[in-house]
């Protein structure tokens, strides 16, 4: 055992809630395990919901805030989490507690399957101006392979749910007047394909009567904005819409789903660790620079054909066929394709033991 570090963690919510929910979980990961932390942040509103019991070990910080006092220990370890850049105020300070002796600086970057991630990660970079000028800050690039940074997985994670675990939670639901077939989650912003799937879904002889879990703000909006549009049909489809739960909550929903529609970065990891079938929709870019890196997920992936075409149409790739939801054999398939990616990963070391290697290392 090493002594515990002073880590301070800057996270700047750009948009949604994979900024915050991210640094949360790594902000908990790192107390669970007797690291102290300080996670600064500009706008701490969504863990009013993702995480309201907070973490022993964990302090939450306002951005620009005032600084730590005399009696506080000098930081250890600076992450800037996506690009974000630590106020000037904070790093003269944390230079003036601490002059010869630089603390391990962590630019923490964001998930992708891309060859470049393998290519940076680790690399330094000096800093050439304000008040930290001399020091190095190290590139941290989450990935899916041996030579990057990892994912987030707690310990124990993937034995923490007992067997079973999907029903009971399914029988907690609303009850419906016909058991669905399949249940799916629907976490996503506005997938172009999400009228075809609910038209087919509504259809009387749908493919698979499903329950569709959808979660709040975006894919609520999305979903009743498609059914809008849509002739009302008595078909096979059961919605069911969610209120906000912590992340305890929202894994909980994941495992218990037969089929899961995720985003952005964190809840996409999250669907691999839940080990079953999962669509991404992944976060548009103005400059379609996401579609290099949904195929090169889908390649990581070795996505078969036929959710690799799904993928295409949910995601409104150019070139893409019609949306064509997935009978039991395909979903099948698709739930033994995650399956294998999650036992790869599992092999592999998480991010925060890699990150706490790292700094040991570069201290
Ligand atoms: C729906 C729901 C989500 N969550 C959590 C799970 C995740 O930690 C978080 C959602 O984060 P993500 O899956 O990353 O999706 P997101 O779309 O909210 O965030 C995204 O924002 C973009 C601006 C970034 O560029 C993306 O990389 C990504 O981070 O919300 C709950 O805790 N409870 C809930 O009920």
């Amino acid at each position: 055992m090493t002594a515990p570090l002073q880590w301070d963690v800057f996270c700047q919510v750009i948009d949604n809630y994979g900024d915050i929910g991210v640094c949360w979980r790594l902000a908990s990961q790192l107390a669970a395990r007797g690291e102290r932390v300080r996670l600064w942040v500009d706008d701490a509103s969504a863990l009013a919901w993702m995480a309201p019991a907070g973490h022993p070990g964990v302090e939450l910080r306002p951005w620009g805030g005032e600084l730590p006092a005399a009696h506080e220990a000098a930081p250890g370890v600076l992450v800037e989490a996506f690009g974000c850049e630590i106020p000037e105020a904070f790093l003269a300070w944390a230079v003036g507690r601490a002059p010869d002796r630089q603390p391990a600086w962590i630019n923490l970057e964001y998930l992708s399957a891309e060859a470049y991630v393998e290519r940076n990660h680790r690399l330094p970079s000096l800093v050439m101006s304000g008040p930290a000028r001399g020091w190095t800050r190290w590139f941290f690039y989450p990935g899916f392979t041996p030579a990057t940074g990892g994912l987030l997985r707690e310990p124990g994670l993937l034995n923490q749910r007992p067997a079973g675990f999907a029903d009971t939670w399914r029988a907690a639901q609303p009850a419906a007047a016909t058991a669905p077939e399949r249940w799916m989650s629907l976490f996503c912003y506005e997938p172009p394909a999400l009228p075809a799937l609910l038209a087919q879904a509504l259809q009387p002889g749908a493919v698979v009567p499903t329950r569709l879990l959808v979660t709040p703000g975006r894919a609520t909006a999305a979903v009743q904005a498609a059914l809008s549009t849509l002739p009302v049909q008595h078909g096979a489809l059961q919605l069911q819409y969610l209120q906000p739960t912590d992340q305890q909550g929202f894994d909980d929903l994941l495992h218990a789903c037969d089929f899961n529609a995720v985003r952005g970065e964190d809840s996409l990891v999250r669907a691999l660790w839940a080990g079953r079938a999962l669509v991404w929709h992944i976060y548009p870019q103005d400059d379609g620079a996401h579609h290099a890196k949904l195929a090169a997920f889908l390649d990581w992936l070795q996505a078969p054909a036929s959710l690799r075409d799904f993928h295409a149409a949910w995601n409104g790739i150019p070139g893409h066929g019609p949306l064509v939801v997935p009978d039991g054999e395909t979903l099948a398939e698709w739930t033994a394709c995650t399956q294998a990616a999650r036992a790869r990963l599992a092999q592999q070391s998480s991010l925060v033991d890699q990150l706490v290697g790292f700094v040991l290392e570069k201290r």
